[in-house]
């Protein structure tokens, strides 16, 4: 994996364009990631003891927002000689590049068909785990709903959808507090004041983070039976639904 470090909002800039995951991101995301998410290292191991768990003989599982491949190399590792196919798909090339040569450098019996591609535009079938690792956040909020149906339909009885998110409380004192921790372990992790406040005007526009209460009504209304939130530090959140 890569290793650079993520120097992207060091130096102030006059104008600050919207987030992208283009080949500067790409280039230091596995950096940028875990010195921004809280629990990333632990739920990306967490994903693959779900795998572990649910994965079925001969089905499929479908990473969706896959960028470097971290989820998807977490699963591989647990699913071996079940006859499976990962679909892992992300719409950044960058990433899909950087993520092709990291399942290369590793063995498995486990085939991963790599798309470069929408998620909005996948089919999604015969499923036994679906995951979406902090990607539904990026997707505008009217195509959430549709996107969690389809997931819904192409999960096979008992599957499960592990759903991590950044969130937001309705809750003003909470959501201060919460996100004033999540500040500071961006301090703690060597973020300056100026990369987390132009990385925070990035993201406005392109990253709506919902609440816990939406993400639990958008998965029951969906249909999914079983749901309970297995994870939180601070306003991070991962959660599990089976159908
Ligand atoms: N519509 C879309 N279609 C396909 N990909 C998309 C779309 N929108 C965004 N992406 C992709 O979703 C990923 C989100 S990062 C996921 C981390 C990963 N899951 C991990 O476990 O390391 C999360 C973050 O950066 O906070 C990026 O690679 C985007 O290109
Ligand atoms: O950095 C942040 O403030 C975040 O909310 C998390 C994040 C991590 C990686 C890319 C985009 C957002």
């Amino acid at each position: 994996m890569n290793v650079s470090q993520d120097t992207i909002y060091a130096q102030a800039s006059e104008h600050i364009s919207d987030f992208q995951f283009d080949n500067r991101v790409a280039g230091v995301f596995s950096d940028m990631i875990r010195r921004s998410v809280p629990g990333y290292t632990q739920i990306i191991n967490t994903i693959g003891d779900f795998a572990d768990r649910f994965v079925m003989p001969n089905t499929q599982i479908y990473d969706l927002g896959c960028s470097l491949g971290a989820a998807t190399l977490s699963i591989r590792r647990q699913i071996q000689g079940r006859q499976c196919r990962i679909i892992a798909v992300d719409n950044s090339e960058s990433m899909v590049a950087r993520c092709q040569e990291n399942l290369n450098a590793y063995v498995s019996d486990t085939d991963v068909d790599l798309v470069c591609g929408d998620i909005r535009d996948i089919d999604i079938q015969n499923a036994s785990l679906v995951v979406l690792n902090f990607t539904l956040q990026f997707l505008p909020p009217e195509d959430r709903e549709t996107l969690i149906a389809k997931i819904y339909q192409g999960l096979n009885p008992g599957g499960i959808l592990v759903l991590s998110e950044k969130i937001r409380f309705e809750d003003a004192p909470i959501q201060t507090l919460l996100e004033e921790q999540h500040l500071d372990f961006k301090r703690a992790n060597g973020y300056s004041e100026l990369e987390i406040s132009q990385k925070r005007s990035a993201l406005e526009n392109v990253m709506k983070p919902d609440t816990l209460t939406t993400h639990q009504q958008r998965l029951t209304s969906q249909g999914f039976s079983h749901f309970s939130l297995w994870f939180q530090c601070f306003n991070f959140a991962s959660m599990v639904a089976i159908k």
